[in-house]
């Protein structure tokens, strides 16, 4: 048996007893590939690999199904699967799976709160004057409370729900959900109430952004629904970069119909030092890492390799997408 770790293994993300317990079952190799490989020489790298524990990067699509062969899990180190083609994956006999649900939620919602607070109380930009010996400046860094506000949350599954939560009990916000998959009674349990697209446009002074990457919402962020949003609205987005339309969300920045944008995701990762959005004191943006707390890494390899053993095992994974998913044609 042999079994691929495809951009994961640097920096200690997959813990060394994980590896180990792989390692019981055949052989372990690490790849680190470039995001924009093509499908072909993606297949045949892996060619003669039976399990794939994926990262966000690369795409594993059409063309690089057609290459391997008895390739029979990708198990994603992660909840976004946008970058693995089910379609080919099922005709191909491929299982994908992804970790279960409350793995990540902590640690996602705890990011986009982060930075969102961070966006609103001006957390980076105060804290390098004092480094810059500008202590002085500190009448620039005025911001605004989140406490009280009206925040729209956009995909209330995990993160969003547990970001609905965390405002509505910690912070006294009113939390507007738009999520066309939820009933109305499923989000008031996280007492959240149901809207529609253009009512959260309208009314959020805050917009979490928390929905998986589709067909349907690639670029749902753009010049016309932000032109709905309220002026000076703050953004934070932990789900993928590609919800949002980059050139319009740069002239909303500049144009100050957005007040502040916090991303930890980008359409093109990694995003480099001289990305647009950077000419810009208030946009954060972190490289990708809400799930990055030693606690959540950890049980997302426990996971993956829960996962291989079970397809090993001809057992299913505890979330197989293909089985869970209405986004599977
Ligand atoms: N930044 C990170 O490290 C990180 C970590 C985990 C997840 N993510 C991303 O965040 C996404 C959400 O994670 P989750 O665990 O909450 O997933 P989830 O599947 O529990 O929730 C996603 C929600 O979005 C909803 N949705 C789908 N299409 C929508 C649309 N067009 N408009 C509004 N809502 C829509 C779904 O119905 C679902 O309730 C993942 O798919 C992944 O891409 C990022
Ligand atoms: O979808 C997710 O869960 C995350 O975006 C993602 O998986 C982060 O972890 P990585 O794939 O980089 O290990």
């Amino acid at each position: 048996m042999k079994i691929a770790i495809v951009n994961s293994s640097s920096f200690g993300k997959i813990f060394p007893d994980h590896i180990k317990k792989l390692e019981k079952i055949g052989q372990v190799d690490r790849f680190e590939v470039d995001q924009n490989i093509d499908g072909k020489s993606l297949g045949q790298m892996l060619k003669g690999y039976q399990y794939i524990i994926a990262s966000v990067t690369p795409f594993f699509d059409k063309e690089f199904f057609e290459n391997v062969d008895d390739l029979r899990l990708i198990s994603r180190h992660g909840i976004g699967y946008n970058n693995v083609d089910l379609t080919c994956a099922k005709e191909k006999g491929v299982i994908v799976s992804i970790v279960p649900s409350l793995v990540e939620r902590d640690s996602v919602s705890e990011n986009n709160i982060t930075n969102l607070l961070a966006l609103m109380r001006m957390t980076i930009n105060s804290s390098k004057k004092v480094r810059d010996d500008k202590w002085e400046m500190r009448a620039n860094f005025v911001g605004n409370s989140l406490y009280h506000k009206i925040v729209g949350v956009i995909g209330v599954g995990n993160t969003g729900s547990q970001v609905a939560r965390t405002l509505r009990e910690g912070f006294q916000c009113r939390v507007l959900g738009y999520d066309p998959y939820k009933d109305k009674l499923e989000l008031e349990q996280f007492g959240v109430e149901k809207v529609d697209f253009e009512t959260l446009l309208k009314k959020s002074d805050v917009i979490c952004l928390c929905a998986n990457l589709t067909k349907e919402n690639y670029h749902m962020i753009n010049k016309n629904t932000i032109s709905k949003m309220k002026n000076g609205v703050y953004i934070s987005n932990t789900a993928r970069g590609a919800l949002i339309d980059e050139k319009d969300m740069i002239e909303a920045l500049k144009n100050k119909k957005v007040k502040a944008l916090a991303t930890d995701v980008m359409e093109v990762e990694p995003a480099r030092y001289n990305h647009p959005y950077l000419q810009f004191d208030n946009v954060i943006i972190t490289p990708h890492t809400s799930a990055y707390t030693k606690e959540c890494l950890y049980a997302m390899g426990e996971s993956c390799v829960n996962d291989v053993y079970n397809v090993h095992n001809k057992k299913l994974p505890k979330r197989c997408v293909q089985k869970e998913s209405p986004f599977v044609e």
